[in-house]
């Protein structure tokens, strides 16, 4: 099981923005999910896997510190067969890992893509961190920012890279909003003033289908990648 290959530190790789790789295959879509401890990361990739997995060929990479949980619990849930599912202990900062030294992200990502030619989406899951974690484009192609109504209707307004420049920012947990206090127009507000054009999606996963908007998302970028290869 993939949860067990071990991802060693090598020298740094990049991979071009591109669809195609060298050799003129199409390579995957890479989505980030970065954010706050406990915002809901987990849950959306878990939610995403469910909902997509009928229509296109899914991978995902977990960062977790010291443990392997989030692979777990997506591995317990089933949400992809666990060879689909691997998970990097990066010892440190998740940020590191994300954004500085992407060298064992890369690897993963490029272990699941030869093993499982073609896949069409890697789904790479950032470990919990502040706001200030983004991912380097040198792993992913977009990256979506998760924050939850739970930690302060102000966070949107706090700003911070992933708040600004993420090119989708998920406000998760609004069932939540009555009981802490939340305003999401306020947020929506704040959020538009941070992010211009860029879109953001209210979500709630406690909700059937609560991610269906950002699932319809992925696939308008999958079926521009997939366009994009075929030129
Ligand atoms: N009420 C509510 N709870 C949610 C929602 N989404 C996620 N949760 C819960 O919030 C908790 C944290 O969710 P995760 O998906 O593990 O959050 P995460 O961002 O992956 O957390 P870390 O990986 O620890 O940073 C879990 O208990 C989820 O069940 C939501 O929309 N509403």
């Amino acid at each position: 099981m993939h949860l067990d290959h071990p991802v060693t530190m090598p020298q740094r790789h990049t991979h071009s923005a591109e669809p195609l790789s060298a050799d003129g295959t199409r390579r995957a879509l890479r989505v980030g999910l970065g954010g706050p401890v406990g915002s809901g990361k987990t849950a959306s990739v878990a939610a995403l896997c469910r909902t997509l997995r009928e229509s296109w060929s899914i991978a995902v990479v977990t960062n977790d510190i010291y443990t392997r949980e989030d692979a777990e619990y997506l591995l317990r849930e089933a949400v992809l067969p666990p060879e689909r599912i691997t998970a990097v202990e990066t010892g440190a900062c998740p940020h590191t890992a994300i954004r500085d030294d992407i060298s064992a992200n890369l690897e993963a990502v490029e272990h699941l893509e030869e093993t499982l030619h073609p896949l069409d989406l890697v789904l790479v899951e950032s470990g919990g961190d502040n706001l200030t974690a983004t991912f380097s484009k040198g792993l992913v192609d977009v990256q979506v920012f998760v924050i939850d109504v739970s930690s302060g209707d102000d966070i949107p307004r706090k700003g911070g890279p992933g708040i600004t420049t993420a090119d989708l920012l998920l406000v998760n947990k609004t069932d939540l909003a009555p009981h802490v206090g939340a305003d999401l127009a306020t947020m929506a507000d704040d959020a538009k003033r941070q992010r211009g054009d860029l879109p953001v999606i209210f979500t709630s996963l406690t909700s059937d289908d609560g991610i269906r908007e950002v699932a319809d998302w992925v696939t308008a970028h999958l079926t521009e990648w997939h366009a994009k290869a075929a030129v």
